[in-house]
């Protein structure tokens, strides 16, 4: 099975790209959905959660005030890296099982959409890492328009990643996303190429179907064993 990694930073353009990858058929893990799912009212990062915030952060229906929390981890990097100690491992297990299932399916490519994937130390699960890019200034106009929000908060947002310029030196291929969605969409249809080239064998025997070919060689080793004198 291959992994690939899709990162960037916040607004660069990660889900315009992940879009991209499932509408070839591709399957993507977006690791913010597996994030918003951890975070649900009566799940164990809820009570974690709640726990170290307390029920100021709590809407009136006892799910957690996104934004609420959001501002508060924004402007605060202690309580940021606490919110982040506390739901690693539901993240970590959320997006394993959902890469389990899809080898269970038989996929033999799969995306994981992972804007933490650097800070979280999970670039070393995939192969290549893809790389969202964008300049600094497009990226904060992006970001403004999207959510609405004031420069000083979108910036505490940004600030609040690993650089893009440090991402992009680790990256093994690099989407430069500052210019139209057409030279992104240009631009995608490389990567796409590179990343649906033929799997390697290390990647072939991680798959399901490489598993059950190993599985079936070790049986009939075994059976050829038994039979001979
Ligand atoms: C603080 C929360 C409640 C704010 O929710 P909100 O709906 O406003 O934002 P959303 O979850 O859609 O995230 C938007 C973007 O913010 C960035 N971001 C989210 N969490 C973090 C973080 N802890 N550190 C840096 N950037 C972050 C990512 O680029 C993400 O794509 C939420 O982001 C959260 O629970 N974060 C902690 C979990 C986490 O690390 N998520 C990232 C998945 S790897
Ligand atoms: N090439 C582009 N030209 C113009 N707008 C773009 C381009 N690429 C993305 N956008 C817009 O920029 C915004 C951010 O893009 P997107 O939501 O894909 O970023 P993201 O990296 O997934 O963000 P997040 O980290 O918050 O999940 C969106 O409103 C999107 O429509």
């Amino acid at each position: 099975m291959r992994i690939v990694g899709l990162t960037g930073g916040i607004a660069s353009g990660k889900s315009t790209v992940s879009n991209l990858f499932k509408a070839h058929g591709i399957p993507v893990v977006d690791a913010d959905i597996v994030a918003r799912n951890v975070l649900k009212k009566g799940t164990g990062g809820w009570k974690k959660v709640v726990a170290a915030f307390g029920e100021d952060i709590l809407l009136e229906n006892g799910e957690v005030d996104r934004a609420k929390l959001g501002q508060i981890v924004f402007s605060d990097p202690g309580r940021r890296q606490l919110l982040n100690r506390l739901l690693a491992p539901f993240i970590s297990r959320g997006i394993l099982m959902e890469v389990l299932k899809l080898w269970i399916k038989g996929c033999s490519i799969i995306v994981l959409d992972v804007p933490l994937l650097f800070e979280a130390k999970m670039d070393k699960w995939t192969k290549p890492i893809v790389v969202v890019w964008v300049d600094r200034k497009t990226q904060l106009q992006r970001l403004m328009i999207r959510d609405g929000s004031m420069e000083e908060d979108a910036k505490s947002r940004i600030n609040a990643q690993m650089s893009l310029d440090l991402k992009r030196s680790q990256a093994d291929i690099v989407i430069d996303n500052t210019g139209s969605l057409e030279a992104l969409q240009e631009q995608f249809q490389k990567v796409l190429t590179q990343i649906t080239r033929p799997l390697t064998w290390t990647e072939f025997m991680l798959s399901r179907k490489g598993a059950f070919m190993a599985l079936f060689s070790i049986f009939v080793g075994v059976a050829i064993c038994k039979r001979s004198p």
